[in-house]
């Protein structure tokens, strides 16, 4: 790897005036999102959103070619690059802001992205098109469950150290899962690539020309524990070939909030930024979120609720929490113990509903109010009664994160009758995802790690019923993000970190970052009622559990679609 410098806000005292701003660049599952955000206050004056060309790559790659298999999930680089070169300059414009007044660019990225790059940072996919594990696999690609199994059933036989602090269980959306996918399915794609890299570092190569890895990601995806990966030997025994994997991670790691470089001519020429300024660290969309609510501070904890939701908390104190993603020192801000912990699907699942099972009368019905499915659906849905509907639901539609850590398990309903209605169900798994997020706090809380404060951020946040909900079921009242996009915002703050701006990303969330407290408190009679189906819901989520049902449905299904 490159040698990397970098330096933390208070060293470089690039000089900053009243009038400066900070550009925070998102990049989520189906678009990325610039902001223009002024440093002094984190007022955001203009914004704009890219909708990559190709998506999320799931059936065939983009030149064609066979089918790809269940739980594949791609995505283009290029589609990353034109978010540089369309959203960034239309923010800018939409902000009137003079791009010399910018001091910084910021980033963050769903994660784990991962790609296999050349070592000047070319993704394989631009040299390999027809080859599927050339190209960066989203977060949410889940084929590599069976890898994933084997890293935690070997980490379990040898009591790696490490193991606890990802709450018992590896994720099969993270690095060392898809990257043993990667060797074993297609080993000439392995052996060429030279690097593994987050999208979330890839993304700042673009910007700097230099290749930087951050702490974030390598802790939470990439197993960096107390200063090193899993041993060689510990690959090795996976498989001998996946020995020298670490030599294709970074290994200086950046902290948050640090500067990874600057701008080059050639992301300038793209930008319309200025040539030099400060580019942070890379990030993830989750952890740079809790700077935007102002909920860096120990005990706040962040739900980022859109296609999925992560729970991201600081803390002062190292526990080990059950089916955790992970803790991660300074993974959220330097000096603190950072938890992430969440749920895979949440609008993902109510988004599948809303396309797969509304009847025709229901879209016209919404098409002459003017309203999406959602809102129809949710606007019949609110007007029942807590239980009425006599479903349960568990949320495992895009397998479950926490605190299962088994990407095979899949949605369950049970109550239907001939009397069920579309509604019923879409309220029976707005409920679900909101049991799923209960048994997420109790289990931090049972570890020890109280969470003081429950702060809501991200897309869902529109849908003012199912806050309502959320409010019902956790039994506490709920703040909220001031701000419809925190990750770009939470982006930008570290961007006005790396460039001076603010001491440190505490300094900074509180000037900046945006937090209403008490946006949505509890009912105690609808929160009475949720805690009788709740106690379903855990019945029905040990049941479940062990897979048994629902793995042996998805060998059938997978042994089918062969
Ligand atoms: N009114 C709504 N109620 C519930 N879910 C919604 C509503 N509108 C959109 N969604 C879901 O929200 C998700 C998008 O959330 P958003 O935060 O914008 O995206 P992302 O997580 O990719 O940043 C989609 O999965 C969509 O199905
Ligand atoms: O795993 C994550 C962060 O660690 C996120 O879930 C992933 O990045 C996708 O987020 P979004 O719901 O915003 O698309």
């Amino acid at each position: 790897m490159l040698p990397v410098t970098v330096a933390s806000g208070r060293e470089k005292g690039d000089g900053v005036g009243a009038d400066a701003y900070a550009v925070g660049v998102d990049f989520g599952t189906l678009s990325g999102r610039a902001v223009v955000v002024r440093v002094a206050d984190g007022a955001e004056l203009g914004s704009a959103v890219h909708e990559y060309a190709h998506g999320v790559i799931e059936e065939r790659l983009p030149g064609g070619g066979p089918r790809l298999p269940p739980d594949w999930a791609l995505q283009s680089p290029e589609d990353w690059r034109d978010v540089l070169r369309t959203a960034v300059p239309e923010a800018l414009d939409a902000a009137g802001v003079d791009p010399a007044d910018v001091v910084g660019i910021g980033t963050d990225f769903t994660a784990c992205t991962v790609l296999p790059a050349a070592a000047d940072g070319t993704p394989l996919c631009e040299r390999h098109p027809d080859r599927p594990h050339a190209w960066p696999k989203l977060w949410k690609h889940h084929a590599a469950q069976p890898h994933a199994d084997r890293i935690n059933a070997l980490a379990a036989e040898r009591g790696e150290p490490w193991l606890a602090r990802y709450g018992g269980k590896i994720s099969s959306e993270w690095e060392w899962a898809k990257g043993l996918q990667v060797l074993e399915e297609d080993p000439e794609t392995y052996a060429a690539a030279e690097r593994w890299i987050e999208a979330a570092d890839w993304i700042v190569w673009q910007l700097t020309g230099t290749e930087s890895r951050n702490v974030c990601t390598a802790g939470y995806k990439g197993i960096h524990q107390d200063g090193s990966y899993p041993s060689a030997e510990f690959a090795a025994a996976l498989n001998p070939g996946f020995a020298g994997f670490t030599g294709k991670l970074g290994h200086d790691l950046a902290p948050l909030g640090g500067r990874a470089g600057r701008l080059s001519a050639e992301a300038a020429g793209w930008t319309g930024l200025p040539e030099g300024v400060a580019v942070a660290v890379g990030n993830v969309d989750a952890h740079v979120t809790a700077a935007a609510a102002d909920a860096v501070r120990p005990g706040r904890m962040v739900a980022i609720m859109g296609t999925s939701t992560c729970h991201v908390m600081a803390s002062d104190r190292l526990a080990e929490v059950p089916g955790m993603c992970g803790v991660v020192r300074d993974g959220i801000v330097p000096g603190l113990w950072g938890y992430e912990a969440g749920q895979s699907g949440v609008g993902d699942i109510f988004g599948w509903f809303a396309e797969t099972s509304v009847p025709a009368s229901y879209a016209r019905e919404a098409d002459a109010r003017g309203m999406s499915a959602h809102e129809y659906l949710t606007s019949l849905a609110e007007r029942q009664n807590v239980g009425e509907h006599g479903l349960v639901a568990l949320d495992w539609h895009n397998g479950n994160r926490s605190v299962l850590v088994d990407h095979d398990l899949s949605g369950v309903l049970v109550g239907q009758t001939l009397a069920t209605r579309p509604e019923d169900v879409y309220r029976a798994l707005i409920e679900a995802t909101a049991f799923g997020a209960r048994t997420i706090v109790e289990t931090f809380e049972a570890s020890g790690v109280p969470v003081e404060e429950f702060v809501v951020a991200g897309g869902l946040l529109g849908n003012r019923f199912l806050m309502q909900v959320y409010a019902d079921v956790l039994r506490r009242p709920l703040s909220a993000i001031g701000s419809g996009q925190g990750p770009a915002l939470g982006a930008a703050i570290h961007a006005a970190v790396a460039a001076g701006a603010h001491p440190d990303i505490t300094a900074a969330a509180a000037a900046m970052g945006k937090r209403i407290p008490d946006a949505f408190v509890p009912d105690p009679a609808r929160a009475d009622a949720y805690d009788r189906l709740y106690a379903e819901y855990r019945r029905l989520h040990d049941h479940f559990a062990d897979g048994a049902v629902l793995h042996r449905l998805r060998a059938i299904r997978n042994e089918a679609a062969r």
